[in-house]
């Protein structure tokens, strides 16, 4: 089957994963995935990610067997602790002081699922923070940029001042890791040329 005849489907409400997979040329619809993200006891970051983007590509699969369904998850990860979407200005103040002058990782996993197959894998980058006062969180949180990103920051805006490195795919961070996408779409059949074709 050719990509041009696949109904895409992104299991998304993320405006960062629509953005980064119309800039790849693909036509697809967006279903956002209504799942509680809800964390076990111990698990790392890779499992989490992978975990939840199979939750919430799996409610989308089974409404629409036919389709191709793309669905992902990210989160930071900094010693042992992980970090999701801070819940509020606190919270969001809490994150990115731990983060200041410090290495994290970002994880983002991917789920695709395709007739009876499921591919679940993620990908992570690791993004170094320069030191940060406490007035220059305040008013970042201030901007509202925080929220609805995890780790309580965006590299895209203006959590770029922050970031003095990272170390593995941008596309990773922003939350829809093109790279792996592209190796994932190979192994279900689809050559990357079928990608760039649909969009030409
Ligand atoms: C670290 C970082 C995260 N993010 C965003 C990407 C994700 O949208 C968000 C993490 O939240 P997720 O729970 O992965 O996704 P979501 O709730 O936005 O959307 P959905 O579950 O419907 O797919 O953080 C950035 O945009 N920039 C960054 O630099």
């Amino acid at each position: 089957m050719h990509m041009r005849d696949v109904h895409v489907i992104l299991a998304s409400a993320s405006p960062r994963r629509k953005e980064l997979l119309e800039k790849i040329g693909l036509n697809f619809d967006i279903i956002p995935a209504d799942v509680a993200e809800e964390r076990i006891a111990g698990e790392s970051p890779a499992h989490l990610v992978m975990r939840l983007s199979e939750l919430k590509g799996q409610s989308l699969a089974v409404k629409y067997p036919q389709a191709l369904i793309i669905a992902s998850d990210t989160v930071v990860s900094l010693d042992a602790k992980i970090y999701g979407k801070p819940h509020d200005g606190a919270e969001a103040f809490v994150m990115l002081s731990s983060l200041a002058g410090k290495e994290h990782t970002v994880y983002t996993g991917l789920a695709l699922f395709w007739k009876k197959r499921r591919l679940s894998r993620y990908d992570c980058t690791r993004v170094q923070f320069r030191e940060l006062t406490a007035s220059v969180i305040k008013s970042y949180v201030a901007t509202g940029e925080p929220f609805g990103k995890a780790g309580g920051y965006a590299i895209q805006g203006l959590g770029g001042f922050f970031a003095r490195a990272i170390h593995g795919d941008y596309s990773t961070v922003v939350g829809f890791p093109v790279c792996l996408f592209g190796s994932m779409m190979e192994e279900l059949g689809f050559p990357l040329n079928q990608l760039w074709e649909v969009s030409s």
